[in-house]
């Protein structure tokens, strides 16, 4: 019946977080945060119906979408992208050189980005995210961005305008871009022990950075201000505090 389908639309637009982008030019602009050259393999995660992937003609994409009736829909209106019916967070994304592009469903961002960032052989990934939390990651400070800062810079690279989606949710997105550093300050193999000292830090006992790590049995790094707090450590400061 119509109207029984209708709601199952309803259901799944607002459970999966489906705001289209229904505005070309955000959608470019997206697309062109990839900087892409060549013939560089792509991800998109939630391709939805089509719009970011559309940008995409001529590049090898591989898009991933979890709800098969825009599966089944992109399938059609972009037959030169590889179409993946599942969810992003179980996706085998390729061992060899690939770029990521999405434009995320705001319910999961976090969850997704945990999962892209946890990947090994991405080089670039350009985010349509909600803007505050675009925001956060630029600005660094937060525990995720300090886990992460040895191997990737994120950054702000603009606000689309919540009018650019259907249906228009309540907030602006923004545009973020992420870069895996060429030269990583902490060696991959690393991960686990880095990130376990990262939330030893952020969640430690004592007040200020100084008395933290001196339950930790850790030295200050130099150059850090006695009162500095986690929040206020550079990348660099927490791959020597590694060291
Ligand atoms: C914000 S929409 C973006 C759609 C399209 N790329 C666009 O820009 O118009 C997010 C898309 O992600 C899909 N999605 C939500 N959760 C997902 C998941 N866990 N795995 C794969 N796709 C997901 C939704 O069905 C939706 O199509």
């Amino acid at each position: 019946m119509p109207s029984r389908r209708l709601s199952a639309r309803d259901r799944a637009r607002r459970e999966l977080g489906q705001n289209f982008l229904v505005d070309r030019a955000a959608a470019r602009r997206l697309v062109r945060l990839l900087d892409l050259t060549g013939p560089t393999p792509v991800v998109e995660l939630g391709a939805g119906a089509g719009a970011v992937t559309r940008e995409l003609a001529g590049h090898p994409v591989t898009a991933v979408e979890i709800d098969p009736h825009w599966a089944d829909v992109l399938r059609v209106r972009c037959p030169w992208a590889r179409v993946v019916r599942g969810d992003v967070l179980r996706f085998a994304f390729p061992r060899t050189e690939h770029v990521v592009v999405g434009n995320l469903p705001y319910s999961q961002t976090t969850a997704i980005v945990r999962r892209l960032l946890a990947e090994p052989s991405w080089t670039r990934a350009a985010l349509l995210v909600q803007f505050d939390v675009a925001r956060k990651r630029a600005d660094g400070g937060s525990m995720l961005n300090a886990q992460w800062a040895p191997w990737y810079e994120f950054r702000l690279c603009g606000r689309v305008r919540a009018q650019a989606f259907r249906p228009v949710p309540s907030v602006d997105g923004g545009l973020l871009a992420v870069r895996r550093r060429a030269r990583p300050l902490v060696p991959w193999s690393e991960l686990g022990a880095y990130q376990a000292m990262v939330e030893a830090v952020f969640t430690g006992r004592g007040r200020g950075l100084r008395a933290v790590l001196r339950n930790l049995r850790r030295p200050l790094p130099s150059g850090v201000p006695a009162d500095a707090l986690p929040k206020d450590l550079t990348p660099e400061d927490w791959a020597r505090l590694h060291r």
